[in-house]
């Protein structure tokens, strides 16, 4: 039985663990899927050098208003899925050459594993790995509803649906959160028909409810959206193409939607089921997320087992690569420095949706805030639009806007949300100033502001927030 000094699971954000500090030491790296994990191989960076393509097709509609009449001759499917996996397909390869064969101190077991005690793993194919220290980095996998049909061949997930081998001429897309919003407006862009149903009345709805509605109504002015359709089953047809039958929520008509190609993004659960984690005794969360503390040390009863750590998807509920990242970073000292223990921050945590608007957001949503907002404490929040600004006049935007939410008293910040052009660089600055407790007043007098820069929305928005100034503000 190999024995390690260390011993990940997923080599996705677990792969960063492996730095110069286990040179001289036994380290396994177990992962039974494609090396390099979610991100890289099927996640953030296929679909952002799918969406980028999609948004400079998207350029044609925007242009006219302005006097620019562009023509979209088409667009090249197979050429824009040979350069994105032409890419990634090499980094992937490459990165696992390194760990299979080119580090002595580090066996690449490429196969399923579990958890038989807390610090021993078992394989798919029998071997039993034991290690004085075990990282969980184990991430997340799709599901999908559970009715009929869902197992045709044109039925997809996103881990399949970008090598595709020709763009679809009619796609459904099932779901309103991230995937379904990022791929909608691919295969739109792309040019293919795109049909988005949702179960619930509003896509994006765990955003703040002003943008989700703003982001649901702009979406129905690109691509079909039907809301409030729950999918009861999907059948093939003769000819290639699908249908999907969906049943209203409320008393409303049911829905059939016929499609060459039905794109499932209905959420992700944690692959802590699949991992043992009863045979170990480690606590699992209501939502599947194996249970981990501040320094990311797996719990079981409620106290940390020594030697076990978790990171990313499989035991955060955020799912987004920048929270993996930073976990993982936190999990390296930590194994590295078992005296010094340090902790995650996970409190002021942005995401984009790169869809067409794309979106951006960081801390409470107004109704949040609203909620928890300590007795006397006042909440203030601002809308301010894109096209208030002469970078927005530029642009002949109608969409774009910025919301802030704050404490009027101390002016502290207390969300950012963000929808149109670049709002995943925009809201950097509102990240920032949360990150390091820069109140909106200091945020706003103090630096000063490119001009006539799209980011001087930011700047009014923060100006028109109707947050107390002190006397001694900057002017
Ligand atoms: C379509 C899509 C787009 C996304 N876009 C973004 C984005 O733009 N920005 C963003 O921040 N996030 C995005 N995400 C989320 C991001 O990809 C994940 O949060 C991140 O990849 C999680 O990293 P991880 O290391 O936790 O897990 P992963 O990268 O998923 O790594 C887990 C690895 O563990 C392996 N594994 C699992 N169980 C076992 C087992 N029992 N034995 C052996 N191996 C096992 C798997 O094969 C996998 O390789 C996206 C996700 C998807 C699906
Ligand atoms: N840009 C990014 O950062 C990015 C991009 C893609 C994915 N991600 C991460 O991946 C995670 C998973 O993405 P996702 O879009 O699959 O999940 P999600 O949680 O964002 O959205 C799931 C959607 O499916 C719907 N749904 C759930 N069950 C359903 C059912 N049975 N029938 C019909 N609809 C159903 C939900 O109402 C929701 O609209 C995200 O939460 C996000 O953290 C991030």
């Amino acid at each position: 039985m190999p024995h390690y000094d260390l011993a990940i699971i997923g080599s996705g954000s677990g792969n960063s663990l492996i730095t110069p500090h286990w040179d001289d030491k036994r380290v396994a790296l177990v992962d039974g899927g494609t090396f390099g994990g979610t991100c890289l191989n099927v996640g953030c960076i296929p679909t952002k050098m799918f969406v980028y393509p999609a948004r400079l097709a998207g350029t044609v509609r925007e242009a006219g208003p302005l006097g620019v009449d562009l023509e979209l001759r088409g667009t090249r499917w197979t050429d824009i899925r040979d350069r994105v996996f032409g890419r990634i397909d090499a980094i992937s390869a490459a990165g696992r050459r390194y760990r299979a064969d080119e580090l002595d101190h580090v066996d690449l077991y490429e196969e399923h594993a579990r958890f038989t005690a807390p610090r021993t793993l078992l394989t798919d194919s029998g071997a039993e790995i034991t290690a004085d220290r075990i990282v969980v980095a184990a991430g997340s996998r799709a599901v999908l509803p559970d009715v009929p049909g869902m197992g045709l061949p044109q039925v997809h997930t996103s881990d399949t649906v970008m090598r595709l081998p020709e763009l679809p001429r009619r796609v459904l897309v099932l779901g309103g959160g991230f995937i379904a919003a990022e791929f909608a407006h691919v295969f739109h862009g792309l040019g293919s028909d795109v049909v988005q149903v949702n179960r619930s009345a509003r896509l994006l709805r765990q955003h703040d409810a002003e943008i989700s509605r703003r982001f649901t109504e702009a979406a129905g002015r690109r691509w079909r959206v039907e809301l409030g359709h729950a999918i009861t089953g999907i059948s093939a047809n003769g000819d290639g193409s699908v249908t999907a039958s969906f049943a209203a929520n409320d008393a409303g008509r049911p829905l059939s939607v016929v499609a060459d190609v039905v794109l499932v993004a209905t959420g992700r659960v944690p692959n802590t089921d699949r991992l043992g984690a009863g045979a170990a005794g480690f606590d699992v969360g209501d939502d599947g997320t194996l249970c981990v503390d501040d320094y990311q040390r797996v719990l079981s009863g409620g106290a940390p087992v020594d030697g076990v750590y978790a990171l990313g998807d499989v035991s955060n509920e955020f799912q987004l690569k920048h929270v993996a990242n930073r976990e993982a970073r936190v999990v390296a000292h930590n194994l590295e420095h078992p005296g010094a223990q340090r902790r995650t921050d996970r409190s002021h945590v942005p995401a984009a949706v790169f869809s067409d608007p794309q979106i951006a957001a960081v801390g409470l949503t107004e109704t949040q805030a609203r909620e928890r907002a300590a007795p006397g404490v006042d909440v203030v929040s601002v809308v301010q639009d894109y096209g208030s600004t002469a970078y927005g006049w530029a642009m002949e935007d109608t969409e774009g806007v910025v919301k802030l939410v704050a404490e009027r008293a101390s002016g502290k910040l207390l969300g950012a949300h963000i929808m149109g052009h670049e709002a995943s660089l925009l809201i950097q600055p509102l990240v920032q100033a949360m990150a390091a407790g820069t109140d909106a007043v200091t945020l706003a007098r103090g630096p000063y502001w490119i001009h006539p820069a799209l980011a001087e929305v930011v700047e009014n928005a923060l100006l028109s927030l109707g947050v107390d100034v002190p006397a001694d503000a900057p002017l």
